[in-house]
């Protein structure tokens, strides 16, 4: 049965969310039958991250259900992983109409408690694993609604482009995977373009994992000539470490996203921004259409300009605003 259920996030927020009551044992369960074919979360009582993404990958282990002590539940980490996945879901079935991951209903599944203290997240191909964060660096990454949606996002590229996961291909697939985290958190001000800042140090405010605006000013250590993100394709990471750099060189497009939503100048390029629902209709655009598993850098500009061009088409033969600023977004980051 369908009820209405209560529960604190991890931030002691109180929200009230679909759960069902077992006919029988009376107990809840933390599964939303409004959403698709279902947003289901699952804890796994700190087992080691590798066995649980292995046997989740391989065997669809999913984890023991969260009960409520009647209808109230006391894992904030398994509520803001279920509150942050229905948010996701109704991000892209309101904004993009797209019916979840596959455009085809399917099912959400979270675990939360993965690991012992555990620093990460992870989509592992059929659902979303959260660890708790070991409390300095990070605590529970399901409380992150950007992190969520950019786990949720690694669902809809696998499902659309399925963009390889290492080099220019793998940064393009981690760069949409923030760029819809971080249009599905719809932040206003600052914290719009950083990512995991709600989950990131609790003890240092204003700081995050990544920022979209400003590559630069986080430090990612010895990766890069000046051990900062990258925020020009001059300066990417050309070692095998990350995968070839999948989360240091997604920077460099988060930056042309960044510059096509809210215009500025950029290594001396001059952006006029087109703002966030044109810039997240052209991303997707592209996403689903133009993308190939193998696209680079060259290949992104290319797909973001015809998407933008199929939604603001030339007039009297001279680009429109969307497309111009796609085109000088790509300059100001070096890809041509
Ligand atoms: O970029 C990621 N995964 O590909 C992250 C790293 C920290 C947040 C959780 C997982 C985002
Ligand atoms: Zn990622």
């Amino acid at each position: 049965v369908d009820v209405t259920a209560k529960g604190m996030d991890i931030f002691g927020k109180l929200h009230s969310f679909n759960a069902v009551k077992d006919a029988s044992s009376s107990k809840h369960f933390l599964y939303d039958g409004t959403r698709g074919k279902g947003v289901h979360t699952f804890k796994a009582n700190r087992m080691p991250e590798t066995s649980f993404i292995l046997l989740s990958g391989l065997l669809g282990l999913t984890g023991f259900e969260v009960e409520s002590n009647k209808n109230f539940f006391y894992d904030p980490a398994a509520v803001s992983a279920h509150i942050n996945a229905s948010k996701t879901f109704d991000y892209f079935k309101n904004i993009h109409g797209r019916n979840s991951l596959d455009n085809n209903g399917m099912k959400l599944v979270s675990t939360v408690h993965i690991g012992d203290k555990w620093n990460n997240a992870a989509w592992n191909g059929k659902q979303m694993l959260y660890g708790d964060g070991d409390g300095q660096r990070m605590i529970s990454l399901s409380g992150g609604l950007d992190v969520i949606a950019h786990e949720m996002t690694h669902g809809v590229i696998e499902k659309t482009t399925n963009l390889i996961y290492e080099n220019e291909s793998g940064a393009i697939n981690e760069s949409i995977a923030d760029i819809f985290g971080a249009f599905a958190e719809n932040k206003t001000g600052e914290g719009l373009w950083l990512l995991g800042e709600d989950i990131w140090t609790p003890g240092i405010q204003g700081d995050a994992l990544r920022s979209m605006s400003d590559p630069g000013s986080v430090y990612i250590g010895g990766y890069t000539e000046d051990g900062y993100y990258p925020d020009h394709y001059d300066k990417r990471y050309l070692g095998e470490l990350d995968r070839g750099g999948v989360h240091i060189n997604s920077s460099i497009n988060n930056k042309a996203a960044q510059l096509i939503t809210d215009g500025g100048t950029h290594y001396g390029v001059t952006v006029n921004g087109i703002g966030k629902a044109r810039t997240e209709k052209i991303f997707y655009r592209a996403l689903t259409l133009y993308l190939t598993p193998s696209s680079g850098f060259a290949e992104m500009r290319q797909a973001a300009i015809q998407a933008a061009r199929d939604l603001h088409p030339d007039r009297n033969g001279a680009p429109s605003l969307e497309v111009q600023a796609v085109m000088a977004a790509y300059d100001a980051i070096g890809v041509y």
